[in-house]
């Protein structure tokens, strides 16, 4: 803990509520799910609400930034995890692991998260509702969007798929290079449509759309607690870390948490429920803490198990790759390097809403179908291309290289060479992971960091995919738009890859396992499933099995893999569950207790 607290002089200030004993909802966790929960359950002036957040309130001045989403990485802002040793991935890094950051503090991880708003497509939801989850489907899902989202863009705004009067900003990122529009039409020309890709359709190219207002970021929390802060009836506590869900052994009912604040130890109860939206990993963790979870993993643990369930059972994530690289050996701008871009010209620029500090890096997006898809679905895709206005020397400080764990052999070998030329990289995304891991807890001290058992590319098949997707935007970058540019692939071989001929299949697939990036999109720790379903923890209405009075509300609840950045889909998440919740209480349903039927 650092000795000051900034946030008390210059954080946003969600009040400091004298505690009561009890509140009819206990949200813990205040990211995207938990925000929009505590803002839609407290619209009703007699519903006490109590949103419990382990970490701080946001500083605007610097978390704000879109620029310094990964230096942001290295503050408390981050729980810090870090995966385990790899055998197929990640080893060109540190330790081979990857890092695996998770925003803490009001936000969650949208305090440090790249802003990059992508629903998903139509399937993805119809996917889940097929799977048995009534009330998921896309048609269901797409006025929850609508009703999050507060619109500003410019070609699609007036499609039919956008909102302007909710609490979320959404807008064209402010900053393009001039590689973005040569992207964006060299994939047309490669044989993509322009389109909207948070409409329902996928395959296609398109400028990237943000969580920023006028170029500034919006976390869950600025969009929708900064708003309501003054309601009598939402208490919003930060510094409180929740140890444990207070469950009756014999009624098998949520009661309400114990929690943590200021070294001080804190009981609260819940008069109708308690909602987990401490997100994929803390959910699960502090289900298990709390005695749902694989009963032979507790008792392993000396833990007295409530229920038996597959808590942390299903892990995915969505494995990237940094590359290829590109070079531009005519002058276009001066984004060579960031520290020459450090200036008061680009700061007023920002105030203004303008210029480099308003962009993550990301300016388009492409969604492509590899040959080793694994829905037959032509509109299904499995990769998404990330285009960067930079590749990563042009942070030369140590800030990059930290969040990504560069080893000094890897930067020096690759990157460092190009620190004074012009350049931009691709980042392709695998949204269709095959590989499965599970989350486990390592001790039972509610502190610790969870266990990740998570082995990238244990499925080979997703190194391939990862390997289509680089070949994909060479094929795209070698169209007549970018040849106007001038732009050459840097042909480098990756240090650890120097036995393969560049630019050959092979030689991307050693790439893909040197430069593992990796996006922090995990879902399916908690997974939603009809009671038929072996790993599901929730039901449709994401009430956990077999207890009363306790739901899971955050990313960790998505079944599969879903064909987007996750924020957005969290988002969604907590506007349909408070509906789901309000219904419930009115038609006289909260507290039933659903059994799995296996
Ligand atoms: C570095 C990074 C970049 C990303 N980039 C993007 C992007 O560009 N676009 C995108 O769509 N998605 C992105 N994501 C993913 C996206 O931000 C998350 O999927 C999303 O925030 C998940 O929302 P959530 O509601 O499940 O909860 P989270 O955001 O995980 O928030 C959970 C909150 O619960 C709190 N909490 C946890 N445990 C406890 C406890 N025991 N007691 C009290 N509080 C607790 C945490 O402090 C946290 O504030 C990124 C994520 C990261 C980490």
């Amino acid at each position: 803990e650092p000795a000051i607290d900034f946030t008390q002089f210059f954080g946003y200030n969600y009040g400091n509520p004298q505690l009561r004993s009890s509140y009819d909802y206990i949200i813990v966790g205040a990211g995207p799910a938990g925000s929009v929960l505590a803002k839609r359950l407290s619209e009703d002036p007699e519903v006490t609400v109590l949103l419990l957040e382990a970490g701080k309130s946001e500083l605007p001045l610097i978390t704000n930034l879109p620029i310094v989403a990964v230096p942001l990485q290295a503050t408390e802002y981050n729980f810090g995890y870090e995966s385990e040793v790899q055998k197929y991935g990640c080893q060109g890094l540190r330790d081979r692991k990857c890092n695996w950051p998770h925003g803490k503090g009001i936000g969650g991880s949208t305090i440090i998260n790249s802003m990059i708003y992508t629903r998903g497509g139509r399937r993805d939801y119809d996917d889940w509702a097929r799977a048995g989850n009534p009330g998921w489907s896309w048609a269901e899902m797409l006025p929850y969007h609508i009703k999050a989202e507060r619109a500003n863009l410019r070609d699609f705004g007036g499609n039919g798929f956008h909102g302007v009067n909710g609490s979320l900003s959404v807008e064209d990122c402010l900053f393009r290079s001039n590689i973005a529009p040569v992207f964006v039409r060299a994939a047309q020309q490669a044989g993509y449509r322009y389109l909207d890709y948070n409409a329902g359709e996928l395959i296609g190219v398109s400028y990237l759309q943000s969580n920023t207002d006028r170029g500034a970021r919006v976390t869950s929390g600025t969009a929708y607690l900064v708003p309501v802060v003054s309601r009598k009836n939402l208490h919003v506590l930060t510094k409180s870390w929740v140890t444990k869900v207070l469950i009756d052994h014999d009624s098998k009912q949520a009661k309400g948490v114990k929690f943590t604040r200021n070294r001080k130890v804190f009981s609260v109860k819940a008069n109708r429920e308690v909602i987990l939206s401490a997100g994929a990993f803390e959910s699960a963790k502090l289900l298990m803490l709390s005695g749902v979870g694989p009963a032979n993993h507790l008792t392993s643990l000396e833990i007295p198990v409530i229920m038996d369930l597959p808590v942390g059972e299903l892990l995915y994530e969505h494995p990237a790759v940094f590359g290829p690289v590109y070079l531009l050996r005519n002058p276009i701008d001066n984004y060579v390097q960031l520290d020459d871009n450090l200036n008061l010209r680009n700061y007023l620029e920002y105030l203004n809403g303008q210029g480099v500090f308003t962009t993550n890096t990301v300016e388009s997006l492409l969604y492509v179908k590899t040959p080793v898809a694994e829905s037959s679905d032509p509109g299904v895709p499995d990769i998404e291309i990330m285009q960067t206005f930079t590749s990563m020397d042009y942070d030369s400080s140590p800030a990059s290289k930290l969040a990504f764990r560069l080893t000094n052999e890897t930067y020096d070998g690759y990157f460092r060479p190009i620190r004074n030329i012009r350049s931009f990289q691709y980042v392709p995304i695998l949204l269709k992971s095959r590989t499965k891991g599970k989350l486990r807890l390592k001790t039972r001290n509610p502190l610790h960091h969870p266990r990740f058992e998570y082995q990238y590319f244990e499925d080979d098949r997703d190194l391939d995919a990862l390997a289509y997707g680089i070949e994909e935007a060479i094929r795209v970058t070698s169209q007549p738009a970018f040849r106007e540019l001038g732009v050459e692939l840097y042909s480098q071989n990756v240090p650890g890859c120097e036995e393969f001929e560049f630019n050959t299949h092979e030689y991307w697939r050693c790439h893909v396992r040197v430069l593992t990036a990796t996006v922090h999109h995990q879902v399916a720790t908690c997974k939603m499933g009809p009671p038929t379903d072996p790993e599901a923890v929730v039901d449709a209405r994401l009430r956990v099995y077999g207890v009363g009075r306790l739901r899971v509300v955050d990313i960790g609840i998505v079944p599969e893999p879903p064909a987007a950045h996750t924020a957005a889909v969290a988002y969604g998440i907590g506007e349909r569950a408070a509906d789901m919740i309000k219904e419930d209480y009115r038609t006289g349903i909260t507290g039933k207790q659903i059994d799995k039927m296996v």
